[in-house]
C-alpha cells in the first residue's frame, strides 16, 4: 500500500500535464478523422504495432521483424493514398473547429428543404446541378467556383437558379447546411452509353460522380426531370420520397435517429476520450516507467557569461564523464544534444578558478536523471588579453663536423610580436625555434625554422610569420 501511495506521490504535475495534452491530442484526431478510410487504416496499423510489440517481447523474431517492416512501410502507404482524404480533412476547418469545434454541434444537411425545392425546380423548369460531396476532396476536379457562405432555404436555391441570375450557371455545393460554393464547373462523363437526351448538365453530373464519392442532382430546364448521378450510375427521380431516401443514405441517416443519434454519438465521444486517456497513460507508463537503466556520457563542457575582458587561457578537462539513469525506453531514445554541461564564468577571476560540477550544471531532458559525474570539478585558468615583442632565438640541437665552427648567425626577423594572457606574457622573454640539427651544415646558407608557442594559447599578432629565416656562416677552425 505503501508502495502505492509512493508512486502517486512520484507523479509531477507535468506528467498529468504532458498525459492530458496528448491525449486531448489524440482525441481531437480521432473527431477529425473517424469515419474516413484513413481512421480505418490508420486504427490498422496501431493494432498491427501492437501485436508486434508484443511479438517483440515474446521473442518471436521473424513475425516481429516482418511487422515491423509492415508498420513502416504502411505509414508511407497512408500518406500517399489518403493524400486528398487527409487535406480535405485538414483544410475544410477552421483554426476553432480545428481545436475545439464539438461534432456534436456540426449541422445536419437539410433533406427535406433540398428535396421540397428541387422538386418545384422541376415544376418550374428551372435548370440546377447539387453536388453533396462525400468523404473525398473535390478540390482537384471542381473548378471555377466562387465562394458563397449561404444557409440552404428554398428562397436562396431558387434564387440561385434563376435564369437571370448571374451565378445560375454550372453547379453549387452544399456542404452541412450551408452553400457554399457556386458556379461550380464539373469534368463531365465520357461514357457513350448515356441517353442521346442527356445534355451537358447530365453528363457533369455523371462525370463528377464517376470520379468520386460525391452525390449530385441535376433538375432539367428542358425537362423538368429530378435526376441523380453516385458513383457509376445516373438515374431519374421521380418521387420526392426517393430523392430524401438517396440522400439519406448518401449521409448516413437513417430515418428514426434523431435524439437516439445524438445520444450514440456522445456516448462514442465519451469512450473515444477515455481510450484516448487509457491510451496516452499507457504509453506514459512504458516511456517513463520501463526498466530503469544506466547509461554512460561524454559531454563537452560549455562555457557561459565569461567577463569580456577575459580569456579562457586553460582548462582542465573538455568534457565530462556522465553516468544517466531512467527508462530505458526514454533513454533510448534520448539524443546527445539533449544532454547539456555548462559552467558559468560570471564570478570567475583572474588566474586559476575551480568549479563544482553538480546537478546544477548539467541540463538533462525530463525523465532522465544523473547519477554520477568524473571529474566532479574542473579547473579554469583566466586571463586578460595583451600582447608582447619578445626575441626569437635558434634551438640548435647536435654539433658541427670536426673542424667546423659557426662563426656568424642572424635570425629575421629578429623579434616577433606575441599574444596572450597578461600574466602568462610576463614570464615569456624569448620564443624559440623548432630545433635545428646543426650534424647536417658543412657550409654556410639560410634555412627556415618554425616558431614554437608555448603554451598552446599563445598566439602570433595577426600577419606575422609563423617561420624564422637563419642566415649562418660556418668556417673551418683555425
Ligand atoms: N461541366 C459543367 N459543369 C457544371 N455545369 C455545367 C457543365 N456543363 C454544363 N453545365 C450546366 O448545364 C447547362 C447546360 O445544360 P444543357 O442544356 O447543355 O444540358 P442538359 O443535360 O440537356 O440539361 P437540361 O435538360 O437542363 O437542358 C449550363 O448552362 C450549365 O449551367
Amino acid at each position: 500500500m505503501s508502495q502505492f501511495w509512493a508512486f502517486i506521490g512520484s507523479i509531477r504535475w507535468q506528467d498529468l500535464v504532458d498525459i492530458t495534452f496528448n491525449s486531448y491530442v489524440l482525441f481531437r484526431l480521432y473527431v477529425l478523422f473517424r469515419n474516413t478510410n484513413a481512421f480505418r487504416i490508420l486504427a490498422g496499423i496501431a493494432s498491427v504495432w501492437l501485436v508486434q510489440e508484443m511479438a517483440a517481447s515474446l521473442g518471436l523474431i521473424l513475425t516481429s521483424w516482418a511487422l515491423q517492416a509492415i508498420t513502416a512501410a504502411a505509414a508511407i502507404i497512408i500518406i500517399v493514398v489518403f493524400r486528398n482524404e487527409i487535406r480535405s480533412v485538414l483544410q475544410a476547418r477552421n483554426f476553432k473547429a480545428f481545436f475545439w469545434g464539438s461534432p456534436l454541434r456540426e449541422t445536419p444537411t437539410p433533406i427535406e428543404t433540398i428535396v421540397d425545392t428541387v422538386f418545384q425546380m422541376g415544376k418550374k423548369r428551372i435548370g440546377a446541378l447539387i453536388v453533396i460531396p462525400g468523404k473525398e476532396d473535390l478540390r482537384e476536379l471542381v473548378h471555377g467556383g466562387i465562394p458563397w457562405n449561404g444557409t440552404v432555404s428554398p428562397e436562396m436555391l431558387m434564387s440561385i437558379f434563376w435564369p437571370n441570375n448571374p451565378v445560375h450557371d454550372g453547379a453549387i455545393v452544399i456542404q452541412g447546411n450551408r452553400v457554399v460554393e457556386v458556379g461550380v464547373l464539373l469534368p463531365l462523363s465520357q461514357r457513350q452509353d448515356l441517353p442521346t437526351f442527356y445534355g451537358t448538365r447530365h453528363r457533369a453530373a455523371g462525370g463528377l460522380a464517376e470520379r468520386t464519392d460525391a452525390l449530385v442532382i441535376a433538375v432539367s430546364e428542358e425537362r423538368g426531370r429530378v435526376t441523380v448521378a453516385k458513383d457509376n450510375w445516373i438515374k431519374p427521380v421521380l418521387q420526392p420520397e426517393d430523392l430524401a431516401h438517396l440522400l439519406q443514405e448518401h449521409l448516413n441517416i437513417s430515418k428514426d435517429d434523431g435524439g437516439d443519434k445524438q445520444r450514440r454519438e456522445r456516448t462514442r465521444l465519451v469512450v473515444a476520450a477515455l481510450l484516448s486517456f487509457i491510451v496516452m497513460t499507457g504509453i506514459w507508463f512504458g516511456f517513463t516507467r520501463s526498466r530503469d537503466t544506466l547509461i554512460a556520457l561524454s559531454v563537452p563542457i560549455e562555457y557561459v557569461n565569461r567577463p569580456f575582458q577575459y580569456q579562457i587561457l586553460e582548462t582542465s578537462v573538455t568534457e565530462v564523464h556522465l553516468q544517466l539513469h531512467g527508462s530505458s525506453a526514454l533513454l533510448k531514445s534520448l539524443k546527445p544534444e539533449q544532454v547539456a554541461v555548462r559552467v558559468s564564468l560570471a564570478k570567475a577571476e583572474e588566474g586559476r578558478n575551480v568549479f563544482p560540477i553538480t546537478q546544477e550544471n548539467i541540463i538533462l531532458p525530463p525523465g532522465v536523471f544523473l547519477h554520477s559525474v568524473n571529474p566532479a570539478t574542473v579547473e579554469v585558468v583566466l586571463d586578460t588579453p595583451a600582447s608582447k615583442v619578445v626575441p626569437v632565438q635558434v634551438d640548435w640541437t647536435g654539433r658541427l663536423p670536426e673542424g667546423l665552427i659557426l662563426s656568424e648567425m642572424a635570425v629575421e626577423p629578429e623579434k616577433v610580436e606575441v599574444m596572450g594572457g597578461k600574466t602568462l606574457l610576463e614570464n615569456i622573454h624569448t620564443l624559440y625555434t623548432a630545433p635545428v640539427r646543426l650534424d647536417n651544415l658543412s657550409r654556410s646558407g639560410t634555412l627556415s625554422a618554425g616558431i614554437i608557442l608555448s603554451p598552446s594559447s599563445l598566439k602570433l599578432a595577426p600577419g606575422t610569420s609563423d617561420t624564422v629565416t637563419i642566415r649562418y656562416i660556418v668556417s673551418e677552425e683555425q
